[in-house]
């Protein structure tokens, strides 16, 4: 069961795949109407759940909250599909557990099961209404008006309706996805109902964990109805891979436990490739995002006039003081005797270098080392114009660009801000290396086109020098991994969970505003902590 609900967690479908999949469950003998009444069952007692729940929240306090609360009113959005069959079952199931129940259906044509159900709906009573005024003084809104089936732009009477009681500030439920929200991009076709909770039905949609439809999903579940395993996997079997990041694919890939037997230079060797007189804060919070990887040996070029401070924060660290520019910047890589390049487990460079630094980039490339390149490594990249010459290098490249530097080093790939898994794949595709599209849910991508997805984190991230935390983070990941046969992507995708995770956690304790980069590093091994006194 568990195994299960692991398996189940990790998918994320296209509405193409979520349809497929449902195609065979229809013709293996199942009834759709079967299947339906199962689904809103399953939605209605969560609804229930949920309800009472905030009810006893807004309560809280009060004496003696009645088990049975005084019947609510409730109003049912629905549309011509499924979504809006879906809805119907639930305003029926809600009636009859002694909520009020009003309906809202500006439609005329509706697919035959949704007509049946309305006809029955009817026949019980339940008033239902072809505009939205009526249902204003309802407690709780349900919204079945589209689901995975809706293609086209919303136009009125429908949009100025979800318009409309968008302002009226009400708990809205929706079913499946907000409606509006396209089911792969997550794109806002016209306009889509700003629900707080979603529950979504059997497998995670796409278009639930972008950016842009973070506004309109609230609170996000899946609703697991049974689909069999064995159905996803053929639909899923023959299309590039997307995956979401889950705490229990996340641990697997952690260096944890250590092996007993076991020396510094066998956990890893990172040279960090980092800092300038002008950002000098970068090197630091990169330096201790990497300490908190648990990296055998930390080696930290800087320009030498950092060497003091840097020493003073990471007194582990080998700190390795590079000739400069007149700037400030590193001029020239100046590694200890008898260390190149070439010898170090992993390499990160890039936070606060300036781009006075790009002399050095070449030969960072030229190294065998996996390479993983951040901030001003990708702003010098992208002026060199060799981002193809990556496909040559004998190691991994890992590049972890925010949507700026993405358009600066992939100018040519279209809409980096919308169809974010779509701009990510191709990236990494047209580059050979694996690519973080950081974000509200970061995507990673690699050369064949797998992606994994971050789906939770906290705005609490958007400020200066988390990133910075990130690379470190990831650097010391990579250089841990180097010995070991798991997937630089899959690695990258650890990083950017623990990341958020540890962000999660200083949020709740100090607010969404208490997480500055400094403070996150010290969230990144508390975390971890939590994290296994959980399990
Ligand atoms: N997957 C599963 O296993 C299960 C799925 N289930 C449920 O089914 C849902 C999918 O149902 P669905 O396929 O009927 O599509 P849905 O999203 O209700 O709406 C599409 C309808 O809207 C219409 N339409 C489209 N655009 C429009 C527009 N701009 N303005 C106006 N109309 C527009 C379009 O009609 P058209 O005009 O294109 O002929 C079509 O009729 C899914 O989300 C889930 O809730 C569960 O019951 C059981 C398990
Ligand atoms: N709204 C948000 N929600 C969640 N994470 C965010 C949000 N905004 C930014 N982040 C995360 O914060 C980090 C910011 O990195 P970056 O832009 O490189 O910052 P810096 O260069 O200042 O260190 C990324 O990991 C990004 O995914
Ligand atoms: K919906």
């Amino acid at each position: 069961m568990k195994d299960r609900q692991e398996k189940i967690a990790q998918v994320i479908v296209t509405a193409q795949q979520m349809h497929d999949i449902e195609e065979r469950i229809f013709t293996a003998g199942m009834p759709v109407v079967a299947l339906m009444e199962k689904v809103a069952g399953l939605i209605a007692r969560r609804i229930q759940d949920i309800y009472l729940l905030s009810c006893q929240q807004e309560n809280k306090g009060k004496a003696s909250l009645s088990p049975s609360l005084p019947p609510s009113r409730v109003g049912i959005l629905t549309g011509p599909g499924h979504n809006g069959g879906d809805a119907l079952v639930v305003a029926r199931e809600l009636y009859f557990r002694g909520y009020e129940v009003l309906i809202y259906c500006p439609f005329s044509k509706l697919k035959e099961l949704t007509s049946q159900h309305l006809q029955y709906n009817r026949s019980l009573g339940l008033p239902c209404y072809d505009s939205i005024e009526p249902l204003q003084d309802c407690d709780l809104l349900i919204d079945g008006l589209f689901g995975f089936g809706l293609e086209r732009t919303l136009t009125d009477p429908v949009a100025s309706a979800i318009n409309q009681l968008n302002e009226w500030d009400k708990p809205i439920i929706s079913i499946d996805l907000p409606s509006g929200l396209h089911t792969d991009t997550g794109e806002v076709l016209g306009t889509a109902v700003r629900a707080t909770h979603t529950l979504c039905l059997g497998l995670w949609k796409q278009g639930l964990l972008q950016d842009q439809a973070l506004d309109y999903v609230g609170k996000a579940e899946l609703i697991d109805f049974d689909i069999p395993l064995a159905d996803i996997q053929v639909v899923l079997e023959n299309s590039p891979s997307t995956k979401r990041i889950t705490k229990t694919t996340a641990l697997s890939t952690l260096p944890l436990p250590r092996p007993p037997v076991t020396h510094k230079y066998k956990e890893g060797h990172l040279l960090l490739i980092c800092g300038s007189r002008r950002y000098s804060g970068g090197a630091i919070l990169t330096g201790l995002g990497a300490r908190a990887s648990g990296v055998g040996m930390l080696s930290i070029a800087v320009p030498e006039s950092l060497k003091s401070i840097m020493v003073a924060q990471l007194p582990e660290a080998l700190i390795i003081g590079c000739p400069e520019t007149e700037s400030g910047a590193i001029a020239q890589l100046q590694l200890p005797a008898k260390t190149d390049l070439n010898s170090f487990s992993a390499i990160a460079c890039g936070p606060g270098l300036t781009r006075d630094a790009s002399p050095i980039l070449q030969e960072v490339l030229d190294s065998i080392s996996p390479l993983l390149l951040d901030a001003d490594g990708l702003n010098i990249l992208a002026e060199m114009g060799t981002i193809n010459t990556l496909q040559k290098r004998q190691n991994s490249t890992v590049l972890t660009p925010h949507t700026g530097e993405f358009k600066r080093l992939f100018p040519e790939i279209a809409d980096a801000n919308q169809h974010r898994v779509k701009a990510t794949r191709e990236a990494a595709a047209q580059s050979g290396a694996v690519v973080l599209l950081k974000g509200a849910r970061t995507v990673i991508a690699n050369s064949q086109g797998t992606v994994w997805i971050n789906p939770e984190s906290t705005p609490a991230l958007a400020r200066g020098g988390s990133g910075d935390v990130l690379t470190g983070l990831i650097g010391g990941l990579l250089a841990q991994a180097s010995s070991k046969k798991i997937s630089v992507e899959e690695i990258v995708a650890t990083g950017a969970w623990w990341h958020s995770q540890a962000a999660i956690l200083a949020a709740q304790e100090r607010t969404e505003l208490g997480v500055d980069a400094h403070t996150l590093t010290n969230y990144l091994i508390a975390v971890l902590v939590s994290t296994s006194n959980k399990k």
